[in-house]
């Protein structure tokens, strides 16, 4: 849980830097940022209140529910811009060291502050005296195992052990949460709150202390030594070495009695935080950019099949063994280059393959400086370099298959619940991602349940219009796994294209990727869309469509300036 913490300032992202918001001084920021530990070790980053000013002289406070690390740096990142935010940069960096002695100070008084305002909040809560009680209680049963239950701190919400001496300050008392750290920006130089003692407690036995705590280490996680100690030295030096034992199964001998534990039943996390949070997993495992899910979607708003929808940023998913095996041709049928860049495409074997002229018979390529050029016609297929060729991965003909790297929002639309869009800016010709799901063949697309039908996409990329076209048809389902391009929907007028991309198979078996690409520049925050339909396109454009309404036709709320009325389905 904490190796997920640990990591070493950049020399750009210094302490200094946090103490001004960015680098520039422009936004400064104050903050409070604590952890909450839940029993069964799962935690969940908060950030209790802060404020920054504006360069303008205004100010924004904010209080808020952060809920894991990558919301954090999300939110953060969003409100700093461009900029990850220093604040964000230094909650990271708390647990890894300590640059000076200053910063252990300012970092205990702000513990103590925070704590201070936990128990004003949870007045009504049991007081201090029933917890050592508990704790006691708890101290027993662990001691002798024949007692009525032999693993008693399991089931018991133990949630301070109480120090020796009056600390200077009250810790809370019946807060079920644990901060672990907090950074605000403008830190006073020092604290005589963040240097007071506490007494330790004359009912509790040392030992029986630490097998308490031994009992409660698949609860907990390191405490904060600071508050009781006040040497912030040595709140340091336990801190790092508890750290690195993350993950193991001792965190026990980390506690001793006089440190504040707060044990509390594991409440979940919220519903759109939960999501977010599994799909920025996914995302990242697959080593893509953040997808977020804005604000604006409420957990009331999030049905039940979506919590059992799995994030796959990349790849297909064969619910059957038989078109795995055709997807998985055997090495020796790809055509793999022997360049190392793939820079001329023209001497690339894979790009060479292109059969596509332009007037004065140049072949045409696919891509230009990374982008799609949009020069070969819509049916062909991009065949792109694959995992047999000698090139790496960043040659020029790998484009589709590179993790996306621009940020995703999904959100609510007006019209045509919940749609995709991209918070920063996009070139035409950017390729943002590719169609994911569960691959099946055409014909078992009529057995799905109803439900799934607005989600199913046909890879009939290359089949011509109006023609008998032989061999395998397949669809990809992205009911219940895909990625970010199921929440696409439907413009006549459309900001992507789609195109069909070859690279972990070959053209051969008729399982192509569909790529989304930009169709135009899009300006940062426009909805991304394709059309559903781009046939209907062009026969309208060819003056024979028949925009005639099917009975699974849908009416078309893209509200285009040439809408054509309906979707087909
Ligand atoms: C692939 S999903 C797109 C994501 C969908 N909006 C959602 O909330 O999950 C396709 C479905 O979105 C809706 N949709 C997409 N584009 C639309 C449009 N232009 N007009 C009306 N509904 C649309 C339809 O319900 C369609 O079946």
């Amino acid at each position: 849980m904490m190796d997920m913490w640990k990591r070493s300032p950049s020399p750009e992202e210094s302490w200094s830097d946090a103490e001004g918001g960015n680098e520039n001084g422009e936004w400064p920021i104050k903050g409070v940022v604590g952890e909450e530990v839940d029993p069964d070790g799962t935690s969940r980053y908060e950030v209790r209140w802060g404020n920054w000013s504006r360069k303008d002289g205004t100010n924004t406070t904010w209080q808020t529910d952060i809920t894991d690390r990558s919301d954090l740096i999300n939110r953060w990142t969003k409100l700093q811009g461009h900029k990850r935010n220093a604040l964000a940069q230094e909650s990271l960096d708390m647990e890894v060291s300590w640059p000076d002695d200053a910063v252990h100070k300012r970092f205990t008084y702000l513990r103590v502050q925070a704590y201070e305002e936990k128990k004003h909040k949870r007045l009504d809560k049991p007081s201090a005296a029933d917890w050592d009680k508990e704790i006691e209680g708890a101290c027993r049963r662990t001691d002798e195992p024949d007692a009525e239950d032999g693993n008693a701190a399991s089931r018991l919400r133990v949630r301070r052990a109480t120090p020796r001496s009056t600390p200077s300050f009250d810790v809370p008392r019946s807060s079920s949460k644990r901060i672990r750290g907090l950074t605000p920006s403008n830190p006073p130089s020092s604290s005589k709150r963040g240097t007071s003692t506490r007494k330790r407690s004359p009912s509790i036995g040392d030992d029986a202390f630490r097998s308490l705590m031994f009992n409660l280490s698949t609860s907990t996680v390191e405490s904060p030594r600071a508050i009781s100690k006040g040497a912030t030295e040595e709140f340091n030096t336990n801190w790092s070495a508890k750290s690195s034992q993350a993950g193991t199964s001792k965190p026990a001998l980390s506690a001793m009695k006089g440190d504040v534990i707060f044990v509390r039943p594991v409440k979940p996390l919220r519903r759109r935080a939960l999501l977010q949070s599994n799909w920025n997993r996914a995302a990242q495992e697959a080593g893509a950019a953040d997808i977020r899910i804005s604000n604006e979607i409420v957990d009331g708003d999030i049905g039940q099949h979506l919590h059992k929808f799995t994030y796959m940023e990349r790849s297909y998913r064969f619910d059957n063994d038989e078109l795995q095996s055709i997807f998985d041709v055997d090495p020796g049928n790809f055509l793999a280059c022997g360049c190392t860049t793939c820079q001329r495409a023209s001497q690339c074997d894979c790009q060479a393959e292109s059969e596509i002229t332009n007037e004065r018979g140049h072949k045409l390529y696919a891509y230009s400086g990374g982008l799609f050029a949009f020069r070969i016609p819509q049916g062909v297929e991009v065949i792109e370099c694959n995992k047999y060729c000698r090139c790496s991965p960043m040659c020029g003909n790998r484009v589709a298959q590179k993790p996306r790297d621009i940020p995703i929002e999904i959100f609510k639309t007006k019209q045509c619940g919940w749609g995709a869009r991209c918070l920063v800016a996009l070139p035409k010709g950017k390729v943002l991602g590719i169609y994911t799901g569960t691959l099946l063949r055409r014909e078992d697309v009529d057995n799905l349940p109803p439900e799934h039908i607005g989600y199913v996409f046909d890879l009939d990329g290359t089949e011509v219009r109006g023609q008998h076209n032989a061999g395998d048809k397949f669809s990809v389902d992205s009911y219940d796994c895909g990625n970010w391009t199921r929440f696409v929907n439907h413009s006549c007028s459309p900001s992507m294209k789609v195109y069909s991309v070859v690279f972990d198979t070959i053209r051969e078996v008729h399982m192509p990727y569909v790529a989304f690409v930009a169709a135009r520049d899009i300006p940062a925050g426009e909805e991304l869309t394709i059309d559903y339909e781009p046939s209907a396109a062009e026969e309208m454009a060819e003056g024979t469509g028949k925009q005639k309404m099917s009975p699974t036709a849908l009416l078309c709320r893209c509200s285009a300036k040439l809408c054509r009325g309906w979707i087909k389905q």
